[in-house]
């Protein structure tokens, strides 16, 4: 079996408003796939109805060869499902309740032990914390919590929604380099949604864009990049009330210009980056304007996700 998941024209109505609209895409098994999209895009119905939570309205999706309308229960044992909100027994201890979810996982999956629980905790940070009761946790802690819960019982598909919303920077890190880690299993297959477009570059080797209910692009970080023809962009910041925008008009490779008045900044996109550089360098330096700083921006995911979904 080559997908670990087939989508096939499926839609979700609630009531008269119907939040998918006929979706179809197949994720390929091993590595990480990514599902972006804006708030109300309707990620969450979507992998509700992969997960088996929420019916499905019309259409059909199978999981590891298994269809979800009718095959659910000998699917859930190989999906380890990470939520967003988790309301875990607050007054167990974080041992109980990996306990309670390990016991019950294996009950579901025969005799799928997967990763020790030690060895979950260690690389999730939280081997300090096995005898804190679940309320005594942060956010992120319970966070963390959330997406060990989700790795009992050894599962083939693993859904991670948002799995790094509540982190701070460095704990972010450390859970990336742990999803990392998972990917290098080429039988697991992860499913992530995220906001970050940093997270979904660094981490997806395939991603989905969904707006309005519906798939409007999919392919891998780089080539929805180039998929774009955008262009590298340059932002200089010159000192006060000294440059003019006619002193680097007919340069090569400049394809628009835009210049701010409240900011004195010159922004650039251009085809010839280096050459750009260089020109706008030399003209400061023939008119003895300094500069105070600039930038180059590569396009990446975040322009991609933009023009798709529109910037507002
Ligand atoms: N149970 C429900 N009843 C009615 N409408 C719903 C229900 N659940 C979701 N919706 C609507 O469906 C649309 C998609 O919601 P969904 O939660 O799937 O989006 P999302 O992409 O996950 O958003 P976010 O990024 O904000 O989590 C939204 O307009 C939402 O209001």
């Amino acid at each position: 079996m080559i997908y670990s998941l087939e989508i096939n024209d499926v839609r979700k109505r609630y009531g008269d408003f119907e939040a998918v609209k006929g979706m179809s895409f197949r994720v390929r098994k091993g590595g990480c796939f990514g599902i972006l999209g804006p708030n109300g895009a309707g990620k969450t119905s979507l992998l509700a109805m992969i997960e088996g939570l929420t019916s499905i309205t019309s259409g059909s999706i199978s999981v590891l060869g298994m269809d979800v309308a009718t095959q659910i229960r000998k699917i859930q044992p190989r999906m380890g499902v990470q939520l967003q909100q988790n309301n875990y027994f607050r007054f167990l201890t974080v041992a109980q309740l990996l306990k309670f979810y390990q016991e019950l996982r294996v009950a579901g999956n025969g005799k799928r032990n997967g990763k020790p629980v030690a060895w979950l905790l260690d690389r999730l940070g939280l081997s300090d914390k096995l005898n804190f009761k679940v309320e005594q946790l942060s956010g992120g802690q319970k966070q963390r919590l959330s997406i060990a819960v989700a790795l009992l019982g050894d599962p083939d598909v693993i859904f991670l929604d948002e799995p790094t919303s509540a982190l701070d920077p460095h704990s972010r890190l450390y859970t990336w380099e742990f999803i990392e880690q998972l990917k290098q299993d080429p039988d697991k297959t992860v499913v992530l949604t995220t906001h970050y477009m940093e997270e979904a570059e660094r981490l997806c080797d395939e991603i989905m864009i969904m707006n309005d209910g519906k798939l409007i692009a999919q392919g891998s970080p780089s080539e929805l990049v180039q998929s774009m023809q955008a262009h590298h962009s340059i932002q200089f910041r010159f000192a006060k009330g000294r440059f003019k925008l006619e002193f680097v008009k007919d340069m090569v490779g400049v394809i628009d210009l835009q210049w701010d008045d409240k900011t004195d900044c010159l922004r650039v996109q251009t085809r010839e980056v280096a050459d750009t550089l260089r020109e706008i360098l030399a003209v400061s330096e023939n008119q003895s304007i300094d500069v105070i700083n600039f930038d180059v921006n590569r396009p990446n995911l975040e322009d991609v996700f933009l023009s798709h979904t529109g910037k507002d």
